[in-house]
């Protein structure tokens, strides 16, 4: 699903954020992306999204090369990916229906389509009962979910996520936690940036662990097996 071959990323002013970075994460896998402020994790999510390019080296993204993808391609390719950011950078002018609407609208689906998609979403992150309410009055752990139901109400293939639970406590990162762990088991491939070691320490899964921009844990295995 995720390749990277030889990946360095050199920001104008010089700056080498990722070194010869190689990788492969296999469809339906779920891993944690880790390694201190500045090792490189955004720029690894960012190259994974085509929001940056790679100065080196290739990402293939369900095989294929996105590192020379045509800028007309990206929207296409990112249908096909979702993301939860931090700060949710959810709407606070509109409903929650509207911001987990707003990728199925922008990708064109009708009204019914919409309103069936989006129903099927929130439930799946236990909002149902929100859906006319502004999300300005929810919980951060709420505003997290309506995040997160809006990166998986177009059925995306591939999940990112970058610091998820960053301001959110113990508890609340746990269950959002729980649900990427839900979305994995159906299938989506997941991907999640944190600097929340204490959070991921009983979970079973995988780490990329980055420092200064390169692999610690080269080849992708555990660096905790
Ligand atoms: N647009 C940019 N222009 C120049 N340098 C950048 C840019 N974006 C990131 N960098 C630099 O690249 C390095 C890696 O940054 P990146 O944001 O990928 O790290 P990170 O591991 O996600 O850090 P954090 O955990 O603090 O978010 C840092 O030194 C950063 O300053």
């Amino acid at each position: 699903m995720i390749q990277f071959d030889q990946v360095s990323k050199r920001y104008p002013g010089g700056h080498e954020a990722l070194n010869k970075l190689s990788f492969h994460m296999p469809p339906g896998d779920m891993r944690f992306l880790t390694g201190h402020s500045g090792a490189g994790k955004s720029t690894l999510l960012k190259l994974i999204m085509v929001m940056e390019r790679a100065t080196s080296g290739q990402v293939l993204i369900g095989g294929r090369n996105v590192s020379k993808l045509p800028a007309r391609k990206i929207p296409e390719l990112r249908r096909d990916i979702g993301v939860v950011f931090q700060n949710h950078q959810l709407l606070f002018d509109r409903s929650v229906f509207d911001n987990v609407a707003l990728p199925l609208i922008i990708a064109g689906y009708g009204h019914r389509d919409v309103g069936r998609r989006v129903r099927a979403a929130l439930d799946k992150v236990g909002l149902l009962d929100k859906e006319k309410l502004n999300p300005i009055t929810l919980s951060g752990g709420e505003q997290q979910r309506v995040g997160i139901a809006r990166a998986v109400v177009n059925k995306p293939a591939l999940l990112l996520a970058d610091e998820p639970t960053g301001n959110l406590d113990p508890q609340l990162s746990a269950e959002i936690m729980r649900l990427f762990e839900q979305f994995n088991q159906v299938g989506v491939t997941v991907l999640i940036a944190t600097h929340d070691l204490s959070l991921i320490a009983r979970m079973p899964y995988k780490l990329l662990s980055l420092r200064n921009g390169q692999l610690v844990n080269a080849g992708g295995g555990d660096e905790r097996e």
